[in-house]
């Protein structure tokens, strides 16, 4: 029943006015188009990373230097990436540090290795083959199960001073074993009220989402995803950053409000069983995870050996996320049961993908379940994992809150604010042809489009020594990557691996040089199947020795790594002629959690009901569909001077309007 992706032009017409079960149908049918563009992408990446085009000495191409394009139009241009999610500036960085230094997620490097080494310890101590663990597949009567957990104070205590009525502590848990945890008895109506307040611990949660809200995350999420690179290595997970102010292009407006909606719900749910008054919403991801058999054949190992599987603790990594929260919106189910619907296309189920606990002696391992919510101490007392996906297609959606409104999640707009990392990555991709929205299998960028149109051969330089080069010498690659995507957030592993120093080759030279592509993804896969069947039957490990990627180096500085990107930039305007189209990049963008403020004037808790009629208000609002997106601000809104279908001549000789298709979500037809 699956249907077929449908050229992009009329999936832009489609997804504005199908039914939103139609929309996922031709949404997921979609996915993995993005290798369409592959071979274009291949050949300007290798353009732009062959660094004997830089000096070569070919007349025309690089004799000159434009000096009109200066750091004022590049830092506009990465004004519109959007960054990772990470601390901002305010995050209270300690002993003079600048943004120009800040390569660690913590308040001070210092900081950022205790957490590293408390994360690496207790990974050692609590991994291995063949741990016993607890599976859980429902919740109680109450649609609600609760655990209570020793806190493990350490990474609570560093950086920012504790919260009072929010910060994790020992609270009323003192009686609990280290690493033990116990499940709370709901029959006991003392604590069914703030069951966790001022301890640690865990609570599942099931029928959160309507089933209107969940098919319209799957689409949102889906949407949200279009044409990104996947990450791959060893598996193969797509995240978007949807927190980002930038990502609110994505989500549209309707998205924008069912996000916004879901995060304040998941809020007052944790503020509720946590017995805290206020928390700020820290970050936000969505994450889809497919099979190996799906895999396409443009993904790519974008976070240099980040598996999703990997064990973690989330406020090891990120020193904002005191809560965490995982809303699943698809339902896992064994496929030796004989009763899965891998290929379901709204509801489709997923093998594999477990998600754990681990404590002393054994995992707390919790069967995801579509509308089940997750929320979680983020200490060292939940360091978890989940395990690999072995059939089909998993979907859920994190989301962090912090107790310090100084490390409130807040997009980082400028280049200042990014990490060296995020800004060459996200540079790089620029460069390589992606549009602002970063769509690359819809809008290449228009100038690499131009030599496309003309059936021109991309000006790729003969010598690809210094691709070689640069593998030989363990120079780090740098893939596209698009706004909204984020490295991972669960290890320190920077975007870019550890840079060599600089030698005395020029900035060019340092330019990065195209991923290695993955193969061999059907030996992972007989692999990995082989392992989650022993999961199932009573062994939920999956790495025999965990990894360690946690890296601070990253020793270009922010200055040089600008220095090297404006003329990358200039030498690429000199060969197309054209300079980046900035018209957008001054958006007048607001944050996506104003209402936040306005949680911060009230004290009062109150027990949270999601009942049927909230739900189904939020249903009403999501009846239109899904990809109506509204400009946030309207200055840049398109009056639709077309209909579905019509042609670039039509519209322009025959209507005298305009038209525009790199952009998408808004008519290409348009009067100005
Ligand atoms: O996907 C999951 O169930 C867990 C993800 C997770 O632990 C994380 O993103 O920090
Ligand atoms: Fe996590």
């Amino acid at each position: 029943q699956r249907t077929e992706c449908p050229a992009p032009h009329d999936l832009e017409i489609e997804l504005t006015r199908s039914s939103v079960d139609t929309l996922i149908r031709f949404l997921r049918s979609c996915s993995r188009m993005a290798h369409s563009q592959e071979k274009l992408i291949a050949d300007v990446r290798t353009m732009l990373s062959d660094t004997t085009l830089v000096g070569s000495g070919e007349p025309g191409t690089f004799g000159h230097e434009r000096t009109d394009h200066g750091s004022t139009d590049l830092r506009g241009l990465a004004g519109q990436l959007s960054h990772a999610d990470r601390p901002t500036e305010s995050s209270g960085l300690r002993g003079g540090a600048s943004t120009k230094t800040l390569t660690t997620w913590h308040a001070s490097e210092e900081d950022q290795r205790a957490a590293q080494a408390a994360q690496r310890e207790l990974i050692d101590r609590r991994s291995g083959m063949g741990r016993p663990f607890k599976l859980i597949t429902a919740a109680t009567d109450f649609g609600r199960r609760i655990w209570k957990v020793r806190c493990d104070d350490r990474l609570y205590r560093l950086g920012l001073a504790p919260v009072v009525q929010c910060t994790p502590s020992g609270g009323p848990s003192g009686s609990l074993e280290d690493g033990k945890a116990v499940e709370i008895d709901q029959n006991g109506s003392s604590s069914t009220f703030h069951p966790l307040r001022g301890g640690c611990g865990r609570v599942l949660h099931d029928g959160f989402l309507s089933q209107s809200e969940q098919l319209h995350l799957i689409a949102l999420v889906e949407d949200s995803m279009r044409g990104m690179y996947h990450q791959v290595y060893e598996g193969a997970q797509t995240s978007f950053a949807a927190g980002a102010a930038s990502a609110k292009k994505q989500l549209g407006s309707m998205g924008v409000a069912l996000v916004d909606e879901i995060i304040r719900r998941v809020m007052d749910t944790i503020k509720r069983d946590f017995g805290i008054s206020q928390i700020f919403s820290a970050g936000l991801l969505f994450s889809r995870i497919w099979e190996d058999a799906l895999i396409p054949a443009d993904g790519m190992d974008a976070q240099p050996g980040h598996r999703y599987w990997n064990t973690h603790v989330d406020k090891a990594n990120r020193a904002s996320y005191d809560y965490s929260a995982l809303l699943y919106l698809n339902s896992h189910c064994r496929e030796a049961s004989g009763t899965c619907i891998f290929d379901g296309i709204t509801q489709p189920h997923f093998d594999g993908g477990l998600f754990s606990w681990m404590d002393a002696a054994s995992d707390l391992t919790v069967e995801p379940r579509k509308g089940r919510l997750l929320t979680f101490t983020g200490g060292l007392e939940n360091v978890h994992r989940i395990t690999k996906v072995t059939r089909g297609t998993r979907y859920v959606i994190g989301m962090w809150f912090t107790c310090h409104e100084e490390l409130r999640y807040v997009d980082a707009l400028s280049a200042e604010t990014q990490t060296k990392s995020e800004f060459l990555t996200d540079t790089a991709r620029i460069l390589q042809g992606v549009d602002d929205n970063g769509r690359v299998s819809i809008a290449p960028h228009p100038q690499v489009q131009r030599f496309v149109e003309e059936d021109r051969p991309l000006p790729v330089a003969p010598n690809r020594k210094g691709t070689q080069r640069s593998k030989k010498e363990g120079v780090p690659t740098i893939p596209p990557r698009r706004k909204g995507a984020t490295r991972s957030h669960q290890e320190g592993v920077p975007a870019v691996p550890p840079r060599q120093k600089r030698q005395t080759r020029s900035q060019q030279e340092d330019l990065p040089t195209a991923p290695p592509r993955r193969n061999g993804a059907l030996e992972t896969q007989q692999n990995l199947k082989g392992e989650a069947e022993i999961a199932l039957s009573g062994d939920v490990s999956q790495n025999s020795s965990p990894d360690y990627s946690y890296g601070l180096n990253d020793d270009l500085s922010f200055e040089e790594a600008l220095n090297a990107y404006q003329t990358a930039l200039r030498k690429y305007d000199e060969m197309y002629g054209l300079g980046v189209d900035n018209s957008e990049a001054d958006l007048a963008v607001t944050q996506l959690h104003a209402e936040s403020s306005r949680e911060s004037s009230s004290n009062s808790i109150e027990l949270l009901q999601i009942s049927d009629e909230v739900k189904a208000a939020n249903d009403n609002i999501l009846k239109q569909p899904l990809s109506q997106k509204v400009n946030y601000d309207g200055k840049f809104e398109r009056k639709d001077c077309g209909y579905p279908g019509i042609t670039a001549k039509e519209c322009v000789k025959e209507r005298g309007c305009r038209w525009d298709d790199t952009k998408i979500n808004v008519p290409w037809c348009f009067a100005s």
